[in-house]
């Protein structure tokens, strides 16, 4: 099954040394939505998401991945309703890809895997100032994950793709504007999942609204190719490594209940 296959991968290409416990731990992402145990839960409110692209700032290659960060310091681009009491601020998005388009999404649906996934980091600005504040707090942090498939090329992602030669390497930088992330939300936005759950890479903080859509976005072959030309070592390293693989092996669920919008 496509477990096992992630698991022989993780041995293949540790992503990262996972850390043996972490605070609490009963919380962990990413998981597997088994949508047959999925509760539908009328009172979820649709998302609104207010997202102003001039409020885009960079591309960062932080080794992990490729952030695109926002300016976060007033509410500007915003997120609410959905499962959230609160207003929450667009910090940075990213994503998890494979080393083929076979998979790499961090969350799969009945053991589906997808070719990637991108996350949209938000932060609860009603409750806090920063977002270093809101990553240590319970439910401080609402990420929105949209599954990518590979199809029909995405125009919007294209501006994206081109400047990524640019972050090649980790710790790079460019600077990156006027960019809507909502073009790459699906077109529908009314149906998700939602469960609570933790940050998927260090410091795996167990701060988060998960949000994920149930309809996935194309992306052609060759833009996911570039993803894949990104490396995890910097310029100075002699070994270069290809930035593929990134995501973290699935966590258990603990008892947690994921929720549908839909049903
Ligand atoms: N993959 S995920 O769960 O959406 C995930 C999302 C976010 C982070 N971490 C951060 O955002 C780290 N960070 C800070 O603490 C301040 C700026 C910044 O980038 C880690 C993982
Ligand atoms: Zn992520």
């Amino acid at each position: 099954s496509a477990c096992s296959s992630r698991s022989l991968l993780s041995q293949m290409h540790p992503m990262w040394q996972e850390p043996l416990a972490v605070p609490g731990g009963d919380r962990q992402s990413p998981i597997d939505i088994a949508v047959p145990k999925s509760v539908f839960d009328p009172q979820l409110k649709p998302l609104v998401t207010r997202y102003d692209p001039r409020t885009c700032q960079q591309i960062w290659n932080n080794g992990y991945s490729f952030l695109v960060e926002y300016d976060d310091t007033t509410d500007k681009s915003t997120l609410y309703g959905g499962p959230l009491e609160d207003q929450f601020r667009l910090c940075q998005f990213h994503f998890h890809w494979g080393e083929n388009n076979g998979w790499g999404s961090e969350h799969t649906v009945d053991r589906l895997l997808y070719s990637a996934e991108l996350h949209l980091v938000h932060w609860n600005s009603d409750k806090y100032t920063l977002f270093e504040e809101a990553v240590m707090e319970n439910n401080g942090l609402a990420v929105i994950a949209v599954f990518l498939k590979v199809g029909k090329r995405h125009e919007g992602l294209q501006k994206l793709v081109d400047a990524l030669p640019a972050v090649r390497h980790k710790d790079s930088v460019v600077e990156f504007t006027k960019f809507d992330p909502a073009c790459l939300l699906p077109e529908n936005m009314d149906d998700y999942w939602t469960y609570s759950g933790s940050l998927t890479t260090p410091p795996l903080t167990e701060a988060v609204t998960w949000i994920i859509m149930k309809q996935p976005i194309e992306v052609s072959h060759d833009q996911l190719a570039v993803f894949r030309s990104l490396l995890f070592t910097s310029a100075e390293e002699d070994v270069q490594k290809s930035m593929v693989n990134n995501f973290r092996v699935q966590q258990p669920l603990r008892g947690r209940t994921v929720r549908s919008s839909f049903s």
